[in-house]
C-alpha cells in the first residue's frame, strides 16, 4: 500500500521546508504548492488523503481551496493553519467544514499527531461507507486511476446536489446503472425511493402504465388502480434505463412531468404533483436521433443538461486489473471461497482483450473463471480469452452481405454458449432483449442452434 499523501500549502518556503521534510521522515508522501492555483491543480491530479494548508496565500485564502475541495470530495480532512487565529475565522472554517483550525506558529509534531488521527478517522469513515455501501448493493462506478474515470467521478460528484435530470451515455455493459445507483446513493435524496425501469421492449400502453400509474378501468385488464413509477419515486430518483427506446407517444408525457413536476394517471381526470429526479440512461447516439426525429428534441434538451459519458473499457485498459480484483473479491465472498488472484499473464491477457461488452463481460468471465478453477490463482488458460478472440470459422463467403455476417456470426457464439442467450448477449456486447430482437428479426430460431 502506498504512504498517506498529503497536500501541503503554504507560501512561505522555509516554514514548508521544514514541515514538509518533518512529515516524509515520519512516512508521509508530501506534495507541496504555493498558491491556490497550484493546490488546486495538484489537489486534482494527486488526489491527496490530507490538505493542510495556510490560510492567507498569494491568490486567495485556504477557505476558496476548501470549498473546492469539499465539492470534489467531501471526505477529504482539511487542516487551515493561521497566524492571526480569530474565533469568528476558526468558526467559518470549520462551518465549511475544515477539520481543523492551528494557529501559527505549529508544531511540527503536533501537526504529525493531527494529520495520524485524522487518517484513521478517514479510513474508519471509509471502511463503514464500503459496509454500508455493501449492505446497499452499491459498487463503486469510479474503479481505477484513468484520467477518463477520474474526471468522471469529478463530473458526477458535482451533480450530486442538484435536482436537474442527469443523462448518462456509455455502452452496454460500461456501468450506466451502477453509477445511477451510485447517484442516489449519494445524493440528497439517498433516503427516498429509487425506481428503476426499462425503456426497451416494453410496448407503448405497458410503458405508459408503467411510469404514469392507471385507474381502475382505464383499459382492458385494469381491473384495480395502480401508481405508476413517478408516483412510487416521489422525492427520490427515478431511473429510466435504454430512454432513446421510449415510445415517442409517450415522450411529451414525460416532459410535462419533469416541467410542470404534474402528471396524470391514464385513466385519471386530474393532475398529480410528483417531484421526482430524472436519471435517464441510453447506448444510442441520442443526438443523432433528434436529428432523425425519432427522439424529441425538447425531452433531449430537457434531460440532456446534465450529461456523464461512461468511457467503455477498451479506452481505459489500465483500469482492468483493478476492476477485475474487486470483481473477484466480491464473487469469492458471494461463493464463499477463500480470495483469489490473477496471474501476472492472466491479468496480461484482460488488459489486452477490448471488452465488446465491457464490465458486464468481464464480470462473466471471471465469474466463469472462478467456477471452472479451484485453486487460489487465476491463470490465463482459465480464463477462455482465446475463445472470444478466435477469427471466424466456416460462413458465409467473402461477399457476404452485413445481414448474413451478423446471422452467421450470432449463431456462432450461440453456439458456443449453447444456446445461453445471456451469455451470448455479454460476448456481443448486446443487451439481452436487443439481442432477442436481432434474432427475431433475422429469422433465427433458438432450438435449432
Ligand atoms: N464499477 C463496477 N464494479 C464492479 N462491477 C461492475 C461495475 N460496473 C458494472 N459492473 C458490473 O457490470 C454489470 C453491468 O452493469 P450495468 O447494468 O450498470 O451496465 P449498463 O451500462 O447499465 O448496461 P446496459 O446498457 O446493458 O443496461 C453489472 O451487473 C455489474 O455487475
Amino acid at each position: 500500500m502506498t504512504d498517506p499523501r498529503i497536500l501541503l500549502i503554504e507560501d512561505d518556503p522555509s516554514v514548508r521546508h521544514g514541515m514538509a521534510a518533518f512529515l516524509r521522515a515520519n512516512g508521509l508522501e508530501v506534495q507541496e504548492a504555493e498558491t491556490c492555483k497550484q493546490a488546486m491543480e495538484l489537489y486534482r491530479s494527486g488526489n491527496p488523503d490530507v490538505v493542510v494548508a495556510d490560510y492567507s496565500l498569494p491568490d486567495g485564502t485556504s477557505l476558496d481551496i476548501l470549498s473546492q475541495v469539499k465539492r470534489l470530495n467531501e471526505s477529504t480532512p482539511f487542516i487551515i493553519l493561521t497566524a492571526h487565529g480569530s474565533i469568528d475565522l476558526a468558526v467559518r472554517a470549520i462551518k465549511e467544514g475544515a477539520e481543523q483550525f492551528l494557529t501559527k506558529p505549529v508544531e511540527s509534531k503536533a501537526l504529525l499527531v493531527i494529520v495520524r488521527r485524522l487518517l484513521q478517522q478517514q479510513r474508519l469513515r471509509h471502511r463503514q461507507e464500503a459496509a454500508n455501501r455493501e449492505r446497499a448493493g452499491i459498487m463503486n462506478p469510479f474503479q481505477g486511476e484513468s484520467p477518463a474515470i477520474r474526471r468522471l467521478e469529478e463530473q458526477a460528484r458535482r451533480m450530486l446536489e442538484w435536482d436537474s435530470p442527469i443523462l448518462i451515455l456509455g455502452e452496454t455493459g460500461a456501468g450506466k446503472g451502477v453509477l445511477a445507483r451510485w447517484i442516489h446513493f449519494h445524493s440528497r435524496r439517498a433516503e427516498e425511493a429509487f425506481v428503476n425501469l426499462n425503456c426497451a421492449g416494453l410496448t407503448r400502453e405497458l410503458l405508459e402504465s408503467e411510469l404514469f400509474g392507471h385507474e381502475r378501468g382505464a383499459f382492458t385488464g385494469a381491473v384495480a388502480a395502480k401508481p405508476g413509477l413517478l408516483e412510487v419515486g416521489h422525492r427520490g430518483i427515478v431511473f429510466l434505463d435504454e430512454i432513446g427506446d421510449m415510445d415517442p407517444a409517450i415522450q411529451p408525457k414525460l416532459l410535462k412531468a419533469l416541467e410542470e413536476k404534474t402528471f396524470r394517471r391514464l385513466g385519471d381526470v386530474r393532475d398529480r404533483v410528483v417531484d421526482i429526479r430524472l436519471i435517464a440512461s441510453t447506448n444510442l447516439a441520442l443526438e443523432e436521433m433528434v436529428r432523425a426525429k425519432t427522439f424529441r428534441d425538447d425531452l433531449y434538451y430537457r434531460i440532456s443538461t446534465l450529461t456523464l459519458r461512461i468511457p467503455p473499457l477498451r479506452e481505459r485498459p489500465q483500469d482492468v486489473p483493478v476492476l477485475a480484483a474487486t470483481i473477484l473479491q466480491s464473487v469469492a465472498t458471494r461463493m464463499g471461497r477463500v480470495p483469489v488472484t490473477l496471474s501476472p499473464r492472466a491479468e496480461a491477457a484482460l488488459v489486452d482483450y477490448p471488452w465488446p461488452g465491457n464490465i458486464r463481460e468481464l464480470s462473466n468471465v471471471l465469474e466463469r473463471a472462478m467456477i471452472l478453477q479451484r485453486g487460489d490463482q487465476i491463470e490465463a488458460a482459465d480464463l477462455g480469452m482465446e475463445d472470444r478472440l478466435a477469427p471466424p470459422g466456416d460462413g458465409p463467403g467473402e461477399l457476404a452481405t452485413l445481414k448474413e455476417m451478423e446471422r452467421a456470426h450470432i449463431e456462432r457464439v450461440l453456439a458456443r454458449t449453447a444456446g445461453n442467450v445471456a451469455e451470448a448477449a455479454q460476448i456481443l456486447g448486446l443487451a439481452r432483449r436487443t439481442l432477442y430482437d436481432r434474432l427475431k428479426v433475422l429469422g433465427l430460431n433458438l432450438s435449432r442452434i
